[in-house]
């Protein structure tokens, strides 16, 4: 019999039940709440006279619908987003699971904030109603998004029925180039296997250049294991991961600890362990780059060109010239000849302190151009917090960024920041759908250091020619 991978170890760890066709019943360790995909998981709790099974092992914080202007204590004036918000409020303190209320400083997106509170461990299964729950995958943690009648089923039995995916290992070799970050790394990774190419598998990222990489940095690349069709991504936990978790507000503490730590040190994939598919990316080999067109996909290193439909084949000839008709560009255009007027720095893939420090030491001493709308939206209050302190909050706003509070913000604007029509974005989130930041608006996905630089010049830029220092998220 050949050994595990880490994604068997955690699964095995986990199963309550197995059917005989291979579903399963899995205990779930914590349980992430938005008020997107709950108000009717919880109406349907009390329609039946249910309580929450685990309340301490659910966390409720609205992020998606909340203004992130400093006015924001004035109220929502979207009704419909108002009423989510209200209704996640009424149900985290009927249901008495644990919340952070949009004034508390801990507020913030759900993925960010469940790491920085020590709610996210190792060896743990995380599960939100959102796709991006992939992200707490970086602590070595079995995490992914459920459907709304999932998280009524979680909410009422702290189980999940799940089947079991293949393993997928997605290796990154040596190191990054200068200028080169998480967010180049898991775009390339989907550049190269395409959006479908995890779909069936759960991927585990691994390597040198992998290792290298700061939790945030980890964050960063398991964000977008969906984007890559994954059902979750993850890494294996070590000394970054343990010196990050250690002292956070929920995490073990004393005994309690070393107890967890020794299990912990257990959770990597066996030498002998079987992989389905293997994708193998040498970090060298990795640019900055940019999307030119509407699937997470469409990744080109800053130095190329716009593509030509004919560069493709089957049904993506199609697909790559309604893109190009969507995001207004020409084949053969250089990428970095794009003009855009807004930059948008945030997000549950890129609005942590280590990406917020990236943007700044390319903004440091400069001005964004003029008539450039560029914003900053911290992940957490508790980000936030930290970059005024740092001096990065007064560094962004010298250069002419607005400086936000938390939220999901202008990544898929459910709240009042919004793309018009037209509008084209350097974005650090993860989804450039059609429409996503606003009707007909056109987004550029990147890492904060190129959104920073494009904020300076007007335009894709490379951030190597700004660099005076290598920018590290
Ligand atoms: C609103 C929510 C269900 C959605 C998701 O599942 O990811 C959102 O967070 C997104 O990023 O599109
Ligand atoms: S920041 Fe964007 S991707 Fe992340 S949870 Fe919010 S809307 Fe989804």
């Amino acid at each position: 019999m050949s050994g595990k991978t880490l994604y068997d170890k955690i699964w095995d760890a986990h199963v309550v039940q197995q059917d005989e066709d291979g579903t399963c019943l899995l205990y779930i360790d914590r349980h992430l709440v938005h008020e997107v995909t709950s108000p009717q998981a919880f109406e349907g709790l009390r329609l039946a006279g249910r309580k929450v099974r685990a309340p301490g092992r659910t966390i409720a914080v609205p992020d998606h619908n909340v203004p992130t202007t400093l006015d924001r204590a004035k109220g929502i004036e979207n009704e419909e987003s108002r009423i989510q918000v209200e209704a996640l409020d009424r149900n985290a303190r009927d249901f008495g699971v644990h919340y952070y209320p949009v004034d508390d400083v801990r507020q913030g997106i759900v993925h960010i904030v469940g790491p920085e509170q020590g709610w996210t461990l190792p060896g743990m299964t995380v599960v939100c109603g959102d796709s991006h729950t992939a992200t707490h995958g970086a602590f070595g943690a079995l995490a992914h998004g459920i459907g709304t009648s999932e998280v009524e089923h979680v909410l009422a039995t702290q189980t999940l029925i799940q089947k079991k995916s293949k393993n997928m290992k997605v290796e990154i070799t040596g190191q990054l180039a200068p200028g080169v970050t998480a967010k180049d790394i898991t775009l390339s990774v989907i550049g190269a296997t395409g959006t479908a190419g995890g779909t069936g598998y759960v991927i585990e990222y691994c390597g040198e250049a992998i290792r290298s990489l700061s939790m945030e940095g980890r964050m960063t690349v398991c964000n977008m294991a969906i984007e890559g069709g994954a059902r979750a991504g993850l890494i294996a936990p070590d000394e970054t991961t343990f010196a990050y978790v250690q002292g956070r507000p929920h995490a073990p503490k004393g005994a309690q600890f070393e107890a967890a730590l020794a299990w912990w040190k257990t959770l990597y994939s066996d030498d002998d362990a079987h992989w389905d598919k293997v994708v193998t990316l040498r970090g060298e080999d990795i640019a900055p780059v940019v999307t030119w067109g509407t699937s997470p996909e469409d990744v080109l290193p800053i130095t190329a060109a716009v593509p030509a439909p004919a560069d493709f084949k089957g049904g993506k000839v199609e697909a790559a010239q309604r893109a190009l008709d969507y995001m207004g560009l020409k084949p053969g255009q250089k990428l970095t000849d794009i003009a855009i007027d807004t930059v948008f720095i945030g997000s549950c893939t890129n609005g942590r302190i280590e990406d917020l420090r990236a943007a700044a030491a390319i903004l440091k001493g400069k001005k964004i151009k003029d008539g450039m709308r560029a914003m900053v939206v911290p992940g957490s209050g508790l980000v936030r917090a930290q970059a005024e302190e740092e001096g990065l909050a007064q560094i962004f706003l010298d250069a002419g960024f607005e400086w936000r509070l938390a939220g999901c913000s202008m990544c898929l604007a459910m709240n009042p920041d919004q793309l018009s029509p037209g509008e084209r974005c350097a974005a650090t989130s993860n989804r450039n759908f059609e429409g996503r930041q606003g009707k007909g608006g056109r987004t550029h996905l990147m890492s904060p250091a190129m959104a920073a630089a494009a904020a300076i010049t007007g335009r894709l830029t490379d951030v190597r020619d700004l660099m005076t220092e290598p920018a590290q998220a």
